[in-house]
């Protein structure tokens, strides 16, 4: 009675969270984040425990049968799921039917040759298996893919390892005292089943907290982005430094100002949209030239602010001449059969910063400097304490 009454209970949580992962799977755009594959997967393990409750004493009937194959295609469903949350492209129908199937043929093979306790230890041992390979692969994902969710994959290898624990033992017992073992009454399954009805309540709901925080953490990065290049807006830029300096061992900092020379004359000679391709040109080469622990934002129209973290003079004078010039000689990439364009930049540099109450002050002094650049003839570097201390060759602005 008890059991039933806690089975029963486990199938209204399953399929109820079943529903909610559908809702939450039909509002995401684009990625689901696996909440599909979720839904199924709590589907069909409630659909197995309402057959389970209704079909009567362990025995060798079409709803057995069924039940069987359910359980054992969930861990498929779940991984695929899991796959899917951590934005790996993993089909599900084809290989489900596939495993379905071999695991509905087992079923008959070894019922027929070894009758029904082999049928049910099988279960619990393969099911064990599959838990085990799913421990291994949480533990795996904590080193890589889930780096930043550490201690929630290590509650579900937690967890999921107990139940790997329990069919074990499970199947150990089926195989000792055959089908009597299967009980509903018998302690094990007690503890079995209220374990379940503990993991349903706990993986859910962390399941849902999971897509919160991964949802969350893209509209922050999305508002901290600029949509055209990618980089950092002035906003991200701000919580970068802040970052930055809140580090224990957070060195100064020094900011480059870039403003693309001439690019009205970009806009106005080539169009709006050469224009755009300009400023993704000069975000590419911001990309590939820093070093990491570097930041690059947009902050304003064709300006772009630079965040040189710990280097000396020297390091910052070449960082910026290596910007100047990886700006200057690659073209900019256009579509359709246009000619080349190229742009050179102007590069204003700060003095020292050593926390965010600076900033303001840094990217003044960054900007008078840069003035001064764009006063002495353009496509150069300018320090904040005056005199230019790169003179750059002689290039037009804009080669068509
Ligand atoms: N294509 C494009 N143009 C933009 C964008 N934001 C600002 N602009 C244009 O950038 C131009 C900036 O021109 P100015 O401030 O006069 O500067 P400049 O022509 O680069 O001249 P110097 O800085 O003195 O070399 C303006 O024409 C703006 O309309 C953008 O997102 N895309």
């Amino acid at each position: 009675m008890v059991a039933t009454f806690i089975v029963g209970m486990l199938c209204t949580h399953l399929l109820c969270f079943a529903v909610m992962f559908w809702l939450i799977s039909t509002r995401l755009q684009g990625d689901k984040l696996g909440m599909g594959a979720f839904a199924a997967g709590n589907a069909m393990l409630g659909f197995a425990y309402v057959l389970q409750l209704l079909g009567g004493p362990p025995g060798w009937n079409a709803a057995s049968a069924l039940n069987h194959t359910l359980t054992l295609c969930v861990p498929l469903v779940y991984v695929v799921g899991g796959l899917r949350f951590f934005g790996r492209a993993a089909p599900l129908l084809r290989p489900l039917l596939w495993w379905a199937l071999a695991y509905t043929a087992a079923q008959v093979l070894v019922q027929w040759l070894a009758g029904p306790v082999a049928r049910y230890a099988m279960l619990s041992f393969v099911s064990a298996l599959a838990f085990l390979a799913m421990t291994a692969a949480v533990v795996q994902a904590m080193r890589g893919v889930a780096r930043d969710l550490r201690v929630e994959m290590g509650l579900f290898a937690l967890l999921i390892g107990g139940l790997c624990l329990l069919n074990v033992a499970k199947g150990v017992l089926v195989a000792r005292d055959g089908l009597q073992a299967l009980d509903m009454g018998q302690r094990l399954q007690i503890v079995f089943y209220v374990y379940m009805t503990f993991l349903a309540t706990v993986l859910a709901p962390s399941m849902i907290w999971l897509v919160l925080r991964r949802l969350t953490d893209a509209l922050r990065d999305a508002a901290g982005r600029d949509p055209l290049t990618q980089l950092l807006n002035r906003r991200g830029l701000l919580a970068g430094l802040q970052g930055h300096f809140s580090a224990r061992a957070a060195g100064h900092v020094r900011l480059l100002l870039l403003d693309i020379d001439h690019f009205k004359r970009i806009n106005d000679t080539h169009g709006h949209q050469a224009g755009d391709q300009v400023l993704c040109h000069v975000a590419e080469a911001l990309r590939q030239t820093l070093r990491h622990g570097d930041l690059a934002s947009r902050t304003g129209g064709e300006e772009f602010v630079v965040v040189c973290a710990d280097a000396d003079d020297a390091g910052v004078m070449r960082l910026a001449e290596r910007l100047r010039v990886a700006i200057a000689q690659q073209a900019v990439s256009r579509s359709g059969a246009q000619g080349p364009l190229r742009c050179t930049v102007t590069i204003g540099i700060s003095q020292v910063l050593r926390g965010v109450d600076g900033v303001e002050a840094a990217l003044q002094e960054a900007d008078a400097a840069l003035y001064r650049g764009k006063k002495a003839g353009r496509n150069r570097i300018e320090w904040a304490h005056g005199g230019a201390l790169q003179q750059a060759a002689p290039s037009p602005a804009v080669i068509a």
